[in-house]
C-alpha cells in the first residue's frame, strides 16, 4: 500500500531541495515554474515575495494538471527577495549589477523576505512570509572585487549567497538563517505539519 503523502516542490532551486532534505523531506518531483519576476510599480518587497511564491505555485499546479501523475500531492513554492528599505535588489546576471548590490549592502542592514505557498491535496492554499534582517560589514574594494570574481552572486537575490563566500560578510543576523538561503525551515515545517503532512513521522523512517 502506498498511502504516504507526497510532496512536489514547485522550484528548480538546488538550495531549496537541500533545505527540504535537511528537514527529512524528499519531494516526489520538481516542477520549476518560469514566471515573470518583475516587481510591479511601487510594489513592496514583502508583497513581491508573497505574490511570486503564489504565482509559482499556481503555474506548477497548472503544469501538473497536464498529467494526473501528481494529483493529490502537496505542492510547495517559495520566492526570496532581498531589499534595502523599500528598494528591491535584483538577481544580477552581470558583474556591474552585482557590484551595485555589494555597494548598497556594504556596512548596512538589509532584509531578506521569503514567501512560501502551499497547496494541500484538497486544493486549499496557505501562505507565509518570513523576514530576516542581515547586516554586512563594510566591504573593502579588495573584498568586493574578489567576490565579483567568484561569480557566486550570479542569479542570487541581492547578488550574494550567504551559504558561500558571502557568509564572511555577515556580522549580524536576526531571524531565520535558512530563510536567507531560500526556505525558512521552522516555518515551512510548521506550515506542512499544520496541514497534516507528516514531517516528524518520517524522521524515524528515512527515505
Ligand atoms: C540572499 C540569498 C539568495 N540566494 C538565492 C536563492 C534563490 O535561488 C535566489 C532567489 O531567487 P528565487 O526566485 O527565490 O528562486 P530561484 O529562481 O533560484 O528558484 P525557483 O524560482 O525555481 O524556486 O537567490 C541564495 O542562494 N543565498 C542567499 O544568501
Amino acid at each position: 500500500m502506498n498511502s504516504r503523502p507526497r510532496l512536489v516542490l514547485a522550484s528548480g532551486s538546488p538550495r531549496r531541495l537541500a533545505l527540504l532534505a535537511q528537514a527529512g523531506i524528499e519531494p516526489e518531483a520538481l516542477l520549476p515554474a518560469d514566471i515573470d519576476e518583475t516587481p510591479e510599480r511601487g510594489e513592496l518587497p514583502r508583497r513581491l515575495a508573497q505574490r511570486l511564491a503564489q504565482q509559482k505555485l499556481l503555474a506548477a499546479d497548472a503544469r501538473r494538471k497536464l498529467t494526473s501523475e501528481y494529483d493529490g500531492a502537496y505542492l510547495l513554492a517559495a520566492d526570496t527577495v532581498v531589499a534595502v528599505g523599500r528598494r528591491i535588489l535584483p538577481k544580477p546576471e552581470i558583474a556591474e549589477e552585482a557590484a551595485d548590490c555589494l555597494r548598497l549592502l556594504s556596512g548596512r542592514a538589509h532584509r531578506v523576505y521569503t514567501g512560501i505557498a502551499l497547496m494541500t491535496p484538497k486544493g486549499a492554499i496557505r501562505t507565509r512570509l518570513v523576514e530576516t534582517r542581515v547586516r554586512f560589514k563594510r566591504l573593502s574594494r579588495e573584498e568586493m572585487d574578489a567576490y565579483l570574481a567568484s561569480r557566486e552572486w550570479q542569479g542570487k537575490a541581492g547578488g550574494y549567497a550567504i551559504q558561500g563566500l558571502a557568509g564572511t560578510f555577515v556580522i549580524k543576523l536576526v531571524g531565520s538563517y535558512s530563510n536567507v538561503v531560500g526556505l525558512p525551515l521552522a516555518e515551512t515545517v510548521a506550515l506542512l505539519a499544520g496541514e497534516r503532512f507528516p514531517v516528524l513521522q518520517r524522521w524515524g523512517h528515512p527515505a
